[in-house]
């Protein structure tokens, strides 16, 4: 068991937010939170990070308490957050700052967590020297240089162009089946999620839907079964807008 999410409702002032999730990622497992803008993916996705620890109910990280951020998960957010003044080195070393290890293991890592990613001929460059693809590599790499089991991840490549989207997209399946990783990932993209995760959350302040996809990867977007699980999805959607209007 990784993440433990039991009874969690999170309210901003009058409003609910979240409503009584409940909700078990598993060690390894690749889930997507899909849903409505607004629907509390990404409150969802901070209060796992432990970046927001006000609300109510439960959430346990292998059994334990979350009580605040963790060296155990990685988060990259939709934009990259990168010091402008710092180098992709030294971004990715900041995440090693309280690492007691010497400053030249410090730099192996990141020149190794960088080259993994494709980043070797990039080391000394400035953030605004690189694509935005190339900065949100370095965003993944410097969430997994401490090598945590986790990765949580809120809308990372929807800024991006299509193709650079999925060359990341591909990407980040070979992280998490090279190393083993837990992975989380929050996508208004129905499409990318089904592309990605083995369990789709469609969130509506509650868990309005657990949808496992047991296809192997990678998928095609022209295999009729993929076909039929995105337009499943797709309707949970169009039944949201319905309620709406
Ligand atoms: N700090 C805050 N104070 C007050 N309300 C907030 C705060 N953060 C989020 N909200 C509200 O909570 C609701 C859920 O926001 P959240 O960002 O989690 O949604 P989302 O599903 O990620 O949306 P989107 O897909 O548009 O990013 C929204 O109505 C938002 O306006």
């Amino acid at each position: 068991m990784s993440l433990t999410i039991q009874k969690l409702s999170k309210t901003f002032g009058p409003r609910r937010v979240l409503d009584n999730i409940n909700l078990d990622i598993h060690d390894g497992e690749f889930v997507a939170i899909v849903g409505k803008s607004g629907c509390g993916k990404s409150t969802l996705l901070r209060i796992l990070a432990g970046l927001d620890r006000d609300y109510t109910g439960t959430l346990l990280h292998d059994g334990v308490p979350v009580d605040g951020t963790d060296l155990r998960r990685g988060v990259v957010f939709q934009d990259h957050r990168l010091y402008p003044w710092l180098t992709v080195a030294d971004n990715v070393g900041l995440a090693l700052a309280e690492l007691p290890i010497s400053a030249a293991e410090k730099r192996a890592r990141v020149i190794e967590r960088l080259a993994k990613l494709g980043l070797q001929d990039y080391i000394d460059a400035y953030p605004k020297a690189i694509s935005g693809g190339m900065a949100q590599r370095v965003a993944i790499a410097r969430a997994l240089v401490n090598r945590p089991p986790v990765l949580l991840l809120d809308e990372p490549f929807s800024a991006l162009d299509a193709i650079t989207r999925g060359r990341l997209q591909q990407e980040l399946l070979a992280l998490w089946r090279d190393e083993g990783l837990t992975v989380v990932i929050v996508t208004h993209d129905i499409e990318e999620a089904a592309l990605l995760a083995q369990r789709v959350v469609v969130l509506d302040q509650h868990v309005k839907r657990l949808q496992p996809i047991d296809l192997p990867h990678p998928r095609r977007r022209s295999d009729p079964a993929f076909g039929l699980l995105h337009d499943r999805l797709l309707a949970d959607f169009h039944d949201d807008l319905a309620h709406a209007a």
